[in-house]
């Protein structure tokens, strides 16, 4: 076995090659949101450390991936993120998704260490319903919008608002938060996302052709990225993208991430758990093999196969 991936891909059994790693860097959160999936964690308590992390960014780079996205939990609760984004290697894209709740303060710093840009979750901009949504008592909303302005000041764009779209709570605050989104002159993009049901919240659920279709009759454009051939809308100049995952055979067939969890264990699928494969302990020599091993496993969960 060759001991590095120089040279290679790291290519499924369905052809679908990995091109970004997304990873948890922790399990904890300073917030409850009623719906959270947490990545897939089936309930990491320990966390890798920054040695750990470069290790595995290393020797997925040499396979050509060149995208991670650092996600948890809530990773600005770790105080070594800066550490560990110094640590990676030259990639092309590296991202963070954050609630925001500590960017303003942080922002700057992860710029300088090399953060590309940020997705903020932001379900609504009324502070009741936000209170409800992440089940904090405490009104930090304005905290929030003082992160995504500090993250566009130093930089750190697009930055993409994540709004998981919840029947009778948000679903008709989009044009509000399209309004929200202009005020930065194209810096921020709306990302409104499918309620995935990992929380008994499916009486929450939007139908999502509905939104679709009025998107549709409103755009004057609409474009297809290769990462799960999400769609985004051109709506008066403004990008609105769509992640629609449930059911979506195309969403699927078109995913190139391999996820790792915040405990040190690459994750081939969100949504399945009993195909992990352990690299925490892992010697460097090892991981091209392990990486291979975690590819080996990957199947697209959605699927137009009956078989
Ligand atoms: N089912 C499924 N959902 C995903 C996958 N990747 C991201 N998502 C969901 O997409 C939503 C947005 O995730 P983000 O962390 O903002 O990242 P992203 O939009 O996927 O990535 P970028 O567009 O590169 O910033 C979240 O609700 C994720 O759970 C995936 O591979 N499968
Ligand atoms: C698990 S959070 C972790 C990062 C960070 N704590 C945050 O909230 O941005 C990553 C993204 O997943 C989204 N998410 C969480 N649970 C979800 C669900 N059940 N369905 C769809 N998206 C979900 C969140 O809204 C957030 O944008
Ligand atoms: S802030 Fe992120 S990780 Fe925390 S509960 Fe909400 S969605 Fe989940
Ligand atoms: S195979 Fe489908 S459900 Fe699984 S991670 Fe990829 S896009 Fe998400």
């Amino acid at each position: 076995m060759n001991s590095s991936g120089a040279g290679m891909t790291l290519t499924d059994p369905f052809g679908r090659t990995v091109r970004s790693l997304r990873m948890s860097i922790t399990n904890r959160c300073n917030l409850n949101c009623i719906y959270c999936h947490n990545e897939g964690d089936p309930g990491s308590v320990s966390e890798m450390s920054v040695k750990t992390i470069a290790n595995i960014v290393r020797a997925a780079a040499d396979f050509g991936v060149d995208r991670v996205k650092i996600s948890g939990g809530e990773p600005l609760l770790r105080k070594d993120l800066e550490d560990i984004l110094t640590m990676l290697p030259p990639l092309k894209d590296v991202s963070l998704t954050t609630n925001a709740i500590l960017l303003q303060e942080r922002a700057g710093s992860l710029k300088d260490a090399g953060l590309n840009r940020v997705n903020v979750s932001l379900d609504t901009l009324d502070p009741e319903k936000f209170r409800m949504i992440t089940n904090c008592k405490k009104n930090i909303l304005g905290k929030v919008v003082a992160g995504i302005e500090e993250a566009v000041r130093v930089g750190l764009t697009p930055v993409k608002l994540n709004m998981v779209l919840l029947k009778d709570l948000n679903e008709t605050e989009i044009e509000d938060m399209l309004s929200f989104t202009s005020q930065f002159n194209g810096n921020v993009i709306l990302q409104l996302i499918e309620l995935m049901d990992f929380k008994d919240v499916a009486d929450l659920h939007v139908n999502a052709d509905e939104v679709e279709n009025a998107l549709l009759s409103r755009a004057t454009d609409v474009k297809v990225r290769r990462m799960h051939h999400r769609k985004k809308y051109i709506i008066n100049g403004a990008e609105v993208e769509f992640v629609r995952p449930i059911d979506n055979t195309e969403f699927c067939a078109n995913c190139n991430r391999l996820r790792v969890t915040a405990d040190g264990k690459l994750k081939p699928c969100l949504l399945v758990n009993d195909n992990l494969v352990d690299v925490s302990d892992a010697d460097p020599e090892e991981l091209p093999a392990l990486l291979q091993l975690a590819v080996s496993r990957r199947l697209p969960f959605y699927t137009s196969r009956r078989d």
